[in-house]
Order: C-alpha cells, then structure tokens, then sequence
C-alpha cells in the first residue's frame, strides 16, 4: 500500500445564483463534477507535484440536487496508487442551504450535510 493511500482534501464554497439553470434553482450536475477536478487536482499536487489529467469516471452518481445558494464541499480520497494511475473517491455534500421561507437572505447550517453526488475516477499524474 502506498503511503499517500488514504490521503484526503476537501474544497468548500458558495453557489452563486448565477450558476442556477433548471426549474427550482437546481444547479446542473456538471458543476459537481468540476469542483471533483479543481478537488483531484490539489490532490495530485500533493502526491505526485503536478496537477496531473483526469482520464475518466468509472461511476457516478447524483444522489440529490445542488441549490444555488448552497455552500458545498467536496472531498477526494486517494483509494488505489497504480503506476501513472490514481484511483479517487469523490463526496460532495451540502453544508449550508438557503431558507427562503425566513426571508431572501436566511440560510441555515445543515447537520447533518446533504450528500449530493458521489463518485470513482482516475486521474493520470505524468511519468516520473
Ligand atoms: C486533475 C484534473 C485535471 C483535469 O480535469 S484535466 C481536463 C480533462 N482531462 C483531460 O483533458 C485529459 C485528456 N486525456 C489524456 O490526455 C490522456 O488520455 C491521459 C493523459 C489521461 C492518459 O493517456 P496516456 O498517458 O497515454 O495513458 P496510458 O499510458 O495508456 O495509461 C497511463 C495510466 O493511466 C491509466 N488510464 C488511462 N486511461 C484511463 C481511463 N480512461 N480510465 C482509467 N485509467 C486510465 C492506465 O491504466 C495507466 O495506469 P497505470 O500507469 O497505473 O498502469
């Protein structure tokens, strides 16, 4: 097992209500997967000091919708150390949601967090 197994980081931000775009204020599932790659790339600068290239999803998996307002983190886990190969597990979770029946600006923490998306991809770090 390689030592770096295991090793996690973990973004946190705001969803702007400019990034809404269905009915509801739900924000696609693309953005989800973005914070994934800005998340597996601070990762790759830690295991392997370059940003590395995301080759691919093996799943995922979108287990509630993302609101604008949301504050949401994402958290990638090194799980499988191949060659050139990382192997990542991917969590977001709601931490943060608006409370528009208090008024347009009331929001409250969520605890325990929503879970969102999860998902397993592989990111490629280059040849040393
Ligand atoms: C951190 C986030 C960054 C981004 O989001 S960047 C933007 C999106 N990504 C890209 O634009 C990347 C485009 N794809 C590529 O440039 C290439 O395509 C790759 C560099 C990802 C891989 O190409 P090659 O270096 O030629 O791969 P190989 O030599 O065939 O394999 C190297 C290792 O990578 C594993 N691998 C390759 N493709 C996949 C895949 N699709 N799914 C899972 N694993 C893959 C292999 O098995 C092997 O692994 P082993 O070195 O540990 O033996």
């Amino acid at each position: 097992m390689s030592p770096t197994e295991g090793l996690t980081v973990t973004h946190r931000r705001y969803v702007p209500h400019s990034h809404a775009h269905y009915g509801g204020d739900l924000v696609d599932g693309a953005y989800g997967l973005g914070l994934f790659g800005d998340v597996a790339t601070e990762l790759l600068i830690r295991t392997d000091a370059d940003e590395g290239l995301f080759a691919g999803y093996s799943s995922v998996e979108f287990v509630a919708p993302v609101q604008a307002g949301d504050v949401i983190e994402a958290t990638a886990t090194l799980v499988r150390v191949g060659n050139r190969s990382r192997e990542i597990d991917f969590e977001a979770r709601v931490v943060c949601r608006a409370a528009p029946h208090r008024g347009p600006s009331a929001a409250d923490v969520l605890d325990p967090p929503l879970v969102v998306t999860r998902a397993r991809g592989t990111v490629v770090a280059p040849a040393r």
